[in-house]
């Protein structure tokens, strides 16, 4: 008996039938793809992740992701489904369930129209809630934006993308990256572009960044890398793009309020941004304040 029959997450490449791609990363991409075993098209679609091997990611860094994803186990975070190890070749595949309605920026652009500020906090509060799991295990995702945001129905949204997570070493409250590879920065809290510092005040930093996003409907006109670039003006020389962004982030200037944003809404935005992470709210106090405004919403339907 072939171990796949018995280990229910190994997947065999032969069965593995390729669809279409589903989104691509620095270091990886995914692919729909069919498990069909039976060869008859009655086998499940899920999502599968491979590694585009470069000298920034390595097979294991690779490895590490798919253990992260593994032991994660949470409504509001990807599910994992297994690995399929390729014949011959070194490389590996991360199988996981596959989202039908994408990523939360595609989502946003396209049902604009009938997401209203309850859905949104009702996101938000998902995410919130996944944010605070991982917390529990020590990890920090570094890598929290819509972008890495996915549509499970139009009322559950799944944190994705485990690529850049790591496990904060018990005798510290950080973590400290040597590689900063291609960083997202403009999601990220000063302390992680100036001492490549992150910890889970960092991911809410970033966590502020994604409302920031959601209540912008994700519009690319208002994404938070054009609107720091327009504070920053496009002088790209001299001072580096992250030291100029660290300025004005120290001269406290923040991404502005989207428009018809509710003032609770941005508050919420404003103290994740606070720029000491001691006094940044921790995900759990975030969480009871989205739920206290989307009673008062429920109070008052106003929107
Ligand atoms: C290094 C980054 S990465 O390369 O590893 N990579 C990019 C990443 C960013 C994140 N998150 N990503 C995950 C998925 C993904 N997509 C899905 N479903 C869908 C379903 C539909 C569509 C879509 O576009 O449909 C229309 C018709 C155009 C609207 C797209 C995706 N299900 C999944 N299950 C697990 C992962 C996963 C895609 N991109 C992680």
């Amino acid at each position: 008996i072939s171990p796949a029959q018995h280990d229910q997450t190994l997947f065999e490449e032969r069965h593995l039938r390729y669809i279409h791609p589903l989104g691509k990363g620095n270091f990886g991409s995914v692919e729909l793809c069919r498990y069909d075993p039976l060869g008859d098209n009655t086998g499940e679609l899920v999502a599968v992740k491979k590694l585009q091997p470069n000298k920034q990611s390595t097979l294991e860094d690779f490895k590490k992701e798919v253990k992260t994803l593994s032991i994660l186990h949470c409504d509001y975070i990807v599910k994992y489904r297994g690995v399929c190890y390729s014949t011959g070749r070194l490389s590996m595949s991360l199988v996981m369930e596959y989202l039908p309605n994408g990523s939360l920026i595609g989502y946003m652009e396209n049902n604009r129209h009938n997401v209203t500020p309850r859905r949104m906090l009702l996101f938000a509060s998902q995410i919130c809630k996944g944010m605070e799991y991982l917390q529990t295990l020590r990890y920090v995702h570094r890598d929290l934006a819509a972008r890495n945001i996915l549509v499970a129905s139009e009322s559950l949204v799944k944190i994705a993308d485990f690529g850049l997570t790591k496990v904060i070493p018990c005798d510290k409250e950080y973590y400290r990256v040597t590689q900063p590879g291609e960083s997202p920065i403009f999601w990220y809290a000063p302390e992680s572009i100036n001492e490549s510092r992150f910890s889970h005040k960092s991911d809410v930093w970033s966590f502020g960044v994604v409302l920031h996003e959601l209540f912008c409907y994700c519009d690319t006109n208002s994404n938070p890398k054009r609107l720091c670039m327009q504070e920053i003006g496009h002088n790209v020389q001299s001072p580096s793009i992250s030291m100029q962004l660290a300025n004005i982030l120290k001269n406290n200037w923040r991404l502005p309020a989207p428009p018809n944003c509710q003032p609770k809404v941005y508050n919420l935005m404003k103290q994740c941004w606070v720029y000491n992470f001691e006094e940044r709210p921790c995900f759990s106090d975030l969480g009871n304040q989205i739920e206290t405004i989307m009673q008062d919403e429920r109070e008052s339907p106003k929107g």
